[in-house]
């Protein structure tokens, strides 16, 4: 198959615990971009898609088309047939035909975002063969094949970014026999989004990747935090499994492995966790500490706008919620930065907090002072909804004399989606047959 030949499209899926984002990219040649640092990308955005609020019904979709080939966009409509991922898929397909009008035979590749990739690490095509190894992690796989059968379904993993991390960080200590038979070690999450944000980063400075170290906050509904040391990922705050490090939406984060057996004398039964967009049986502990924790059972929501308004209507509730979450990211940045020995070039926020959040950046940002960063630029950070089309913006002062590349606070906005459809289209094994 050749990019440019009619199945030109790469169609990008990223499956959360109750979102599903869609974005549909078409694949330019290479005389049609440069690869240069500052150059311009191998894929084009045509269309995006969210559909929020899939496990508490009504699923709310929304569809916006910016390619010149058709018009159309649908804000947070509530969808009552859409049920699970799979209905929220098909919605979205039937959309693409009908709205959109592009031919579903134009897909060439489906990219899934498939959180944890055991010992894979570079992109696979899901086959028949090695179905049955992610079949636990992207059950959206099959539908999307039944959906989509022309284009091939091609699995990305969010743990590949950190295999970088030197043996003696993503170890635990534990007995290493078991350690080895079972695949116990530190994998880390969200590298699909620290990939994009390093590029991203590196582009704003004009300098290469390897050149940069960076401490970078993904604060979404899944919280954490990396430290990146000359462009290669040395530590995450996420473990084994995503449960580990800053808390989430439902997620407690790092806490006494031993609080689990005070809390429930039930830990190790079997749940089935009706939350998580995979029907895996997992025991009551994870279901706990995934599903039922977090800034849910903290405030009783997920959203954490909510909370921040709340906190600042003066809710203690809410304020100690917002407390948490900076004491926490506080506790990773702190030993980063030590163990980057005090030569960083940024402090990133990104994800729909460290992207929405002026509250969070702002009180996380006082407290690393200390550490040589600048002030706030308070203009900046409470403009930056104002400034969409940039994709990283610096919001502290610039010094004087700038050195240009150390201690800044910066904010990106990333795109796994994105990350995905690029690596798909650079990569010539899948177009060239
Ligand atoms: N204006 C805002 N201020 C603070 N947090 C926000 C704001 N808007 C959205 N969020 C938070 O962003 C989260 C979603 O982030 P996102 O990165 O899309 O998460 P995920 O991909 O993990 O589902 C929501 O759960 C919400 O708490
Ligand atoms: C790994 C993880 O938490 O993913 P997300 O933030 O998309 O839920
Ligand atoms: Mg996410």
């Amino acid at each position: 198959m050749s990019k440019a030949s009619r199945n030109d499209l790469v169609l990008s899926v990223n499956a959360g615990s109750s979102s599903l984002k869609i974005s549909l990219y078409k694949v330019l040649s290479p005389s049609e971009y440069k690869t240069s640092l500052a150059g311009p990308e191998p894929v084009e955005l045509l269309l995006t898609s969210s559909i929020s609020n899939i496990s508490s019904p009504p699923a709310k979709f929304s569809f916006k088309n910016l390619s010149g080939e058709s018009t159309g966009s649908v804000k947070g409509q509530s969808i009552n047939s859409i049920k699970d991922h799979s209905s929220a898929f098909a919605h979205f397909v039937e959309h693409l035909s009908k709205e959109a009008d592009i031919d579903r035979n134009r897909v060439a590749h489906i990219c899934h975002r498939v959180v944890h990739g055991g010992d894979y690490h570079d992109p696979v095509v899901i086959s028949d063969e090695t179905y049955h190894h992610i079949e636990k992690l992207s059950d959206l796989a099959p539908f999307c094949i039944s959906d989509l059968p022309t284009a091939n379904s091609i699995a990305f993993f969010d743990t590949t970014f950190h295999r970088s991390i030197p043996s003696h960080i993503a170890s635990y200590p534990i007995d290493q026999s078991v350690a080895k038979k079972r695949g116990l070690k530190k994998y880390g999450f969200h590298g699909l989004s620290y990939s994009f944000i390093l590029r991203a980063v590196s582009k704003f400075y004009e300098r290469p990747v390897d050149t940069l170290n960076l401490i970078v906050l993904h604060l979404g509904s899944g919280a954490s935090v990396c430290a990146i040391r000359n462009g290669k990922s040395m530590d995450t705050s996420m473990g084994l499994t995503p449960l580990n490090g800053l808390p989430g939406a439902t997620r407690s984060g790092a806490i006494d492995p031993s609080l689990i057996f005070h809390y429930t004398n039930k830990a190790g039964r079997i749940s089935h966790d009706p939350d998580m967009a995979i029907n895996l049986h997992v025991t009551q502990a994870e279901h706990i500490l995934n599903s039922e924790s977090g800034w849910k059972s903290l405030t009783g929501t997920t959203d954490f706008a909510e909370i921040t308004q709340r906190a600042g209507e003066g809710s203690e509730v809410h304020q100690m919620a917002f407390n948490l979450f900076v004491d926490r990211i506080l506790n990773y940045i702190g030993s980063y930065h030590l163990k980057l020995e005090g030569k960083v070039g940024a402090i990133v926020f990104s994800g729909g907090i460290g992207e929405r959040s002026i509250e969070l950046r702002k009180a996380v940002s006082e407290k690393v002072r200390c550490l040589g960063y600048n002030a706030l630029d308070e203009t900046k950070n409470e403009s930056l909804d104002d400034d969409k089309a940039a994709r990283v913006v610096g919001i502290d002062v610039r010094p004087e004399k700038d050195s240009g590349v150390e201690s800044r606070i910066l904010v990106c906005r990333t795109d796994e989606q994105f990350e995905m459809a690029r690596q798909c289209a650079l990569e010539d094994k899948f177009w060239h047959e």
